[in-house]
């Protein structure tokens, strides 16, 4: 799998605030990209542009080789790039089969509605949720699942979608170390299987030891790149971090 995706000049202001200035980045296909930067860097909102959640103002997002600037989130997710949210999004008071039966890719609402009954999707759903570890949990509701297994849960629903570039917003926030370990080791797996993932996380023990390459945003903008010991080197990143 080497689906590839690119951002050039990418930026985004909200009013007054530049949140992203001229961004251009290549993540490394097949491999685990990390962005990470200090609160407000504009992390959050370049991963939603290049996710279509949000419009850019400026650049370009090409993913397997097609503009996506101004695509939907659908059609994003239909080239292979699959994504979570930094704020788990699941449906509460559906089971957890529920909630991966309407995560699955449906043109429309009927489809949607139609999966959950089909015995392809039941079964596709039934090996990410052993995948993932929560088997178990399958008929309990989302809502009294723990802030981890419901990031699981989340990230089951992405791979639903069987995308070949992952996308994750902050997947060890708020989770317990048992369960950070396991999110870990998931994304170890997978990318060992050809996915590529970029994710945004300010836990650095995890994303030094997970990734092969850091992105490092400040005030919108990357200010260095590189495998992480090199990153860690940067003076310019130790700057952005420590404000020195
Ligand atoms: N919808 C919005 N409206 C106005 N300002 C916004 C909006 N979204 C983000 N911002 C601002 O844009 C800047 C970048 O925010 P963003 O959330 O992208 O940063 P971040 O690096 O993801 O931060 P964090 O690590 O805290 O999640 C911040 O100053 C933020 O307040």
């Amino acid at each position: 799998m080497t689906v590839t995706l690119e951002v050039a000049n990418l930026s985004k202001s909200f009013g007054g605030v530049h949140a992203v200035v001229d961004a251009s980045v290549s993540f490394q296909p097949g491999k685990v990209n990390a962005i990470i930067g200090p609160n407000g860097s504009g992390k959050t909102t370049f991963f939603n542009c290049v996710t279509g959640m949000i419009r850019a103002d400026a650049g370009t997002v090409t993913l397997a080789g097609h503009d996506v600037t101004r695509a939907s989130p659908d059609r994003i997710a239909r080239l292979g790039l699959g994504r979570s949210f930094q704020v788990c999004r699941i449906f509460p008071r559906m089971t957890v089969l529920e909630n991966l039966l309407v995560a699955v890719k449906n043109p429309s609402l009927t489809g949607a509605l139609g999966s959950a009954k089909n015995p392809t999707a039941i079964a596709a759903a039934r090996v990410w949720l052993r995948r993932v570890g929560i088997d178990h949990l399958e008929h309990a509701e989302a809502r009294n699942l723990s802030y981890g297994q419901q990031k699981l849960l989340e990230l089951a629903g992405v791979l639903m979608g069987d995308p070949e570039i992952i996308m994750l917003d902050e997947p060890a926030g708020g989770v317990n170390p048992a369960l950070i370990g396991r999110i870990s080791a998931l994304i170890r797996e997978l990318n060992a299987e050809g996915r590529t993932f970029v994710v945004v996380e300010h836990n650095m023990e995890l994303v030094m030891s997970l990734s092969d390459h850091v992105v490092v945003f400040d005030r919108g903008r990357p200010i260095a790149e590189g495998d992480p010991a090199h990153v860690q080197a940067d003076p310019r990143v130790l700057e952005a971090y420590l404000g020195v």
